[in-house]
C-alpha cells in the first residue's frame, strides 16, 4: 500500500446562504468554502473542507505544495508542515477576528483552520485505503448516531432587493412567533429536540421573549441563546436571571474571559463558549476562573478531529462540558463532525450545525437528520462521495465573482439594505 500524497486539489467555492441575521449584520447570499482533496500514489482520494476566505486560500496553496510526498498517515506531521508556512502578519489581527464571531484571530489559529481541512482529507483517504471508517481511526465510535440541535436564526424572508441570490422557503422570523414557527419547521423537517437561537440581533428583552415563547411551545426541551458577546456583564446577569429556569446554557453572553467569569460567578446558568476559548492557550485562564462550563469545539479552528479529541480530554479533566460549534458548512464537515463526536465520551449536549440552512452541497447524497440525529457511517473514510459536477458549478460561481463575496462580510451584506450600518461596538446592550 502506497500512502504517499502525489496530488492535492484545492477548490474554492461559493455556497448559497439564506438571509440570516447576527450581531455583525446579515449573511451574504453566497459564502466561501474551500474543498480539499488529497490523492495517494495508489489513486485513493480523500476529501476535506474548511473556511474559504482569501486568508485561508493564501495559506492552503503553499501548504498543499509542501504536502506532496508526505503520507496520509503522517497526521502529526501536518502541524510541522503548517509551521513552515509563513503567515503574512498584516493578514491577522491578533485580536477578535474580522468576522467577529469566532474569537481571537492569530497566525496559529489560521494555520490550524487550514490544517483541519487537510487532516480530514488525509483521514478520509487513510480510511478508504485501510477499509476503515474515520471514527475507527480515531479510536472507535461510542455511539451510533450524534444529536444535533436546531440552529434558529432571526431571518429576513429574502436577501435585499436587487441582490442576486437563491430563494429559500423558510420565510421571515423577526419576533417570538416567527422564531417558534421556525423551530416547528425544524422539528417537522429534521426531528430536532433542542434549540439554539442566535441572538445579539434585537434588544435583549425581545430575545428573552423569544426564548420564553420557545419554552412554552416546547416544554422541557433544551434551549440555548447566543448573542456572540453582545451584552455587558449587567445585561448578561439580568438575562440569565430571567431565563435561568429554561436555558440549558447561555452562550457567550459577554465578550472575553474576565467578563464571562464575572457573569458565571453571579448566576447559576451554565455558560458555553466558542469565542473566549478557541485555542489551547486560552484554556488555563478560562478554566481556572470558572468562566465557562461548556466549550463548543469547532474542528476547523481547533486544528482537526484529533485536536478536538484532545480538547475534550482537557475539558473532562477540568469537569467542563464539551459540544460543537458550527458555521456555514457542507456535508463533508458534517460527516467529519459526526465521526469525531461519536468518539468523544463526554459529549452530553446536542451539537450545533448550520447544515439545514445550506440548500447546496458538493456530495452525491446529502447527509440526513433523523430524530435530530446523524447516523455515524461505518463505510470506509468519511463515508461521503464528491459530486464533481456540483463542485465544478460552485467553483464556477467563485470564479465568476468579482471578489465581493470571496471574503465573508456580514456587515457589508447588511449595508446593502442599510447604508448607515456599521458593526456595532460591544457591548451593544
Ligand atoms: O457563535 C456561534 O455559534 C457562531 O458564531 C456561529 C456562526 O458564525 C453564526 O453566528 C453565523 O454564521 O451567523
Ligand atoms: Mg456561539
Amino acid at each position: 500500500m502506497n500512502l504517499a500524497i502525489t496530488d492535492v486539489r484545492l477548490t474554492p467555492i461559493l455556497v448559497a446562504d439564506p438571509p440570516l441575521l447576527n450581531r455583525q449584520g446579515l449573511h451574504q447570499p453566497y459564502t466561501p468554502r474551500l474543498i480539499v482533496e488529497v490523492v495517494t500514489a495508489d489513486g485513493v482520494t480523500g476529501v476535506g473542507e474548511t473556511y474559504g476566505d482569501a486568508t485561508y486560500l493564501e495559506l492552503a496553496a503553499p501548504f498543499a505544495e509542501r504536502l506532496k510526498g508526505c503520507r496520509v498517515s503522517d497526521l502529526n506531521g501536518l502541524f510541522t508542515v503548517a509551521d513552515q508556512v509563513a503567515v503574512d502578519a498584516s493578514r491577522v489581527e491578533n485580536a477578535v477576528d474580522v468576522g467577529g464571531l469566532r474569537g481571537v484571530q492569530t497566525a496559529d489559529k489560521l494555520r490550524l483552520s487550514v490544517v483541519s481541512g487537510f487532516e480530514v482529507a488525509c483521514l478520509d483517504a487513510l480510511g478508504k485505503a485501510l477499509g476503515l471508517p474515520v471514527h475507527a481511526l480515531l479510536g472507535g465510535k461510542l455511539r451510533d448516531s450524534v444529536a444535533y440541535s436546531a440552529y434558529l436564526f432571526y431571518k429576513w424572508a429574502a436577501h435585499p432587493d436587487g441582490v442576486p441570490a437563491g430563494k429559500d422557503d423558510w420565510g421571515a422570523a423577526l419576533d417570538p412567533a416567527g422564531v417558534v414557527e421556525q423551530a416547528r419547521r425544524f422539528t417537522e423537517r429534521y426531528g430536532f429536540t433542542s434549540f439554539k437561537l442566535k441572538g445579539g440581533v434585537f434588544p435583549p428583552d425581545e430575545e428573552i421573549a423569544a426564548i420564553k415563547a420557545l419554552a412554552e411551545a416546547f416544554p422541557g426541551h433544551p434551549l440555548r441563546l447566543d448573542p456572540n458577546g453582545a451584552w455587558s456583564v449587567e445585561t448578561s446577569v439580568k438575562v440569565a436571571r430571567e431565563l435561568g429556569d429554561v436555558l440549558e446554557y447561555l452562550e457567550d453572553p459577554a465578550l472575553g474571559t474576565p467578563a464571562m467569569a464575572e457573569v458565571a460567578e453571579r448566576t447559576g446558568v451554565p455558560l458555553a463558549t466558542n469565542m473566549c476559548v478557541t485555542t489551547f492557550a486560552e484554556i488555563p485562564e478560562a478554566f481556572t476562573k470558572g468562566a465557562v462550563q461548556v466549550v463548543l469545539s469547532d474542528h476547523h479552528y481547533w486544528g482537526g478531529l484529533r485536536n478536538t479529541q484532545q480538547l475534550a480530554a482537557v475539558c473532562r479533566t477540568f469537569g467542563v462540558g464539551v459540544s460543537m460549534h458550527s458555521n456555514t458548512h457542507l456535508g463533508i464537515s458534517l460527516a467529519a463532525m459526526t465521526h469525531v463526536a461519536a468518539t468523544v465520551p463526554n459529549l452530553h449536549h446536542a451539537c450545533d450545525s448550520h447544515y439545514p440552512w445550506q440548500s447546496e452541497d458538493v456530495l452525491t447524497e446529502r447527509l440526513a437528520f433523523d430524530g435530530g440525529r446523524v447516523a455515524v457511517s461505518d463505510a470506509p473514510g468519511l463515508g461521503v462521495e464528491l459530486d464533481r459536477e456540483r463542485l465544478a458549478a460552485l467553483h464556477r460561481r467563485w470564479l465568476d465573482d468579482d471578489g465581493a463575496l470571496r471574503d465573508r462580510d456580514d456587515a457589508a451584506a447588511m449595508r446593502v439594505a442599510d447604508p448607515q450600518w456599521v458593526t456595532p461596538a460591544l457591548p451593544r446592550w
